[in-house]
């Protein structure tokens, strides 16, 4: 048995390169069991690669991490803790929303009144259940989205790994997912949420880690990452991330011809 207050994620150094791109360089970092851990970073700061890494579905080129007490090395005993919705979450099209969840709740050994019981509330909530007989390519990219999280959850996982978990819902939609994301965090989720929306984590979040080029280049509660923007009196999340992710602009004359004399 892990202790009760063991990290849910802790990495160690944790790389991924791909030929000579480093995604993902040295890594280390940690996520408290519950909390919901806001991962912002630029586009291709590595934050995908990173969540394959921690989902085992790509290997480290070099460190380790543990997720819910289990190492990534072993994807059998990660597996059943976790739950996650990709960029594009894994639907068959020729399903209905229904079958689909039926089908997420029989691959994680759900009994079958238990995944009536969720599914179905799960529906409700998102507003779903009306279309939840429909073919899943009959849907919109927000009803697959909400398909897509509702997989992700229905096992009640003890990590979550949600990447752009609102992407293409709609402002009620989206709120909805707000709501509920903020729910499985009260029931002692941990969220690994990864979205350019800044309100969205300014909101949920209660750590943030920020990536840059591969790298953590800041990480704290959102108050605290505020406080660090220098940037005048307003003092937003957005000032925060633009500033601790800003090119340093290259040396003028660094790599230029010495000037002709
Ligand atoms: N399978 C791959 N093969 C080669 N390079 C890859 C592969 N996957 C990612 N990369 C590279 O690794 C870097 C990080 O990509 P990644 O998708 O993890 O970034 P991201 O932070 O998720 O970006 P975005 O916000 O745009 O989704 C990028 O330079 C990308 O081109």
């Amino acid at each position: 048995m892990r202790p009760a207050d063991a990290p849910a994620i802790e990495t160690d150094g944790l790389t991924k390169r791909y030929g000579e791109t480093t995604a993902v360089s040295d890594l280390t970092m940690s996520v408290d069991q519950g909390a919901v851990y806001g991962f912002l970073g630029p586009n291709g700061a590595g934050k995908t690669t990173t969540m394959r890494m921690l989902t085992t579905l790509t290997k480290p080129t070099s460190g380790s991490a543990r997720v819910a007490g289990h190492s990534i090395a072993e994807r059998e005993a990660v597996a059943p803790h976790i739950g996650y919705l990709p960029e594009d979450p894994p639907v068959y099209d020729e399903l209905t929303g229904r079958e689909q969840l039926e089908y997420a709740a029989g691959l994680r050994d759900i009994p079958e009144d238990e995944a009536d019981e969720r599914i179905q509330s799960l529906l409700e909530r998102f507003d779903l259940r009306a279309d939840a007989n429909k073919r899943i390519e009959d849907y919109s990219k927000g009803m697959r989205q909400k398909v897509g999280v509702i997989q992700a959850v229905l096992h009640e996982p003890a990590v979550a790994f949600l990447d752009e978990p609102t992407s293409g819902l709609d402002p009620r939609a989206a709120r909805t997912m707000r709501d509920t994301i903020a729910d499985l965090a009260d029931r002692e989720m941990t969220i690994f949420l990864s979205t350019h929306i800044l309100p969205v984590v300014d909101e949920l979040a209660d750590e943030i880690g920020v990536l840059h080029n591969g790298e953590l280049v800041a990480e704290g509660d959102p108050e605290t990452l505020k406080s660090r923007a220098e940037t005048g009196d307003a003092r937003s999340l957005e000032d925060a991330f633009l500033e601790v992710t800003r090119e340093e602009p290259q040396h003028e004359g660094a790599t230029a011809e010495p000037p002709l004399e």
